[in-house]
C-alpha cells in the first residue's frame, strides 16, 4: 500500500541521514541535545519542541507517523531547532546545512 512504501522509504532516509559518511556533521543531531552535557542551560528556554534522529527513529519503528509528510515536518523542526539555537555561521549550524543537505536530496530522489 501507498502509506507503507511511503513509511518504508523514511526508514531508508534516516539510514542515509545516520551513516557513517556523515557522521563528522551528522553527529549534533544524533541523540537529544543535553544542555548538562553541552553546558547550554538556556536550551529548553529557547528551544520549546526538541526534536533529533533518535527520536524519530523510535516514534518510526513505534508507528506514531501517519504519512512521510508527519516525518517530514520532524526531520524540518530538527534542522529548524538547530538555526535557531546555534548563530549564523557557527559550527553546529553549518553541520545542519549540510546534513539538511543530504536530506534534502535523498527526499526528493
Ligand atoms: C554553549 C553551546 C552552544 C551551542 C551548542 N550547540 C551544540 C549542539 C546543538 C545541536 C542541535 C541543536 O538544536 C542545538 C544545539 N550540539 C552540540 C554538540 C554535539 C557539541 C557541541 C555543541 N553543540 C552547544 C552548547
Amino acid at each position: 500500500k501507498k502509506y507503507a512504501a511511503e513509511l518504508k522509504f523514511c526508514q531508508t532516509v534516516l539510514k542515509e541521514l545516520t551513516s557513517k559518511k556523515y557522521e563528522s556533521f551528522s553527529f549534533p543531531f544524533l541523540q537529544p541535545v543535553d544542555p548538562v552535557a553541552l553546558n547550554c542551560p538556556s536550551y529548553f528556554k529557547v528551544i520549546k519542541k526538541p526534536m533529533d534522529i533518535s527520536t524519530i527513529q523510535n516514534k518510526l519503528n513505534t508507528n506514531q507517523y501517519e504519512s512521510g509528510a508527519e516525518f517530514e515536518e520532524d526531520i524540518r523542526l530538527m534542522f529548524r531547532n538547530c538555526y535557531k539555537f546555534n548563530p549564523d555561521a557557527s559550527p553546529v549550524n553549518i553541520m545542519g546545512h549540510r546534513l539538511e543537505a543530504v536530506f534534502d536530496k535523498k527526499w526528493e530522489e
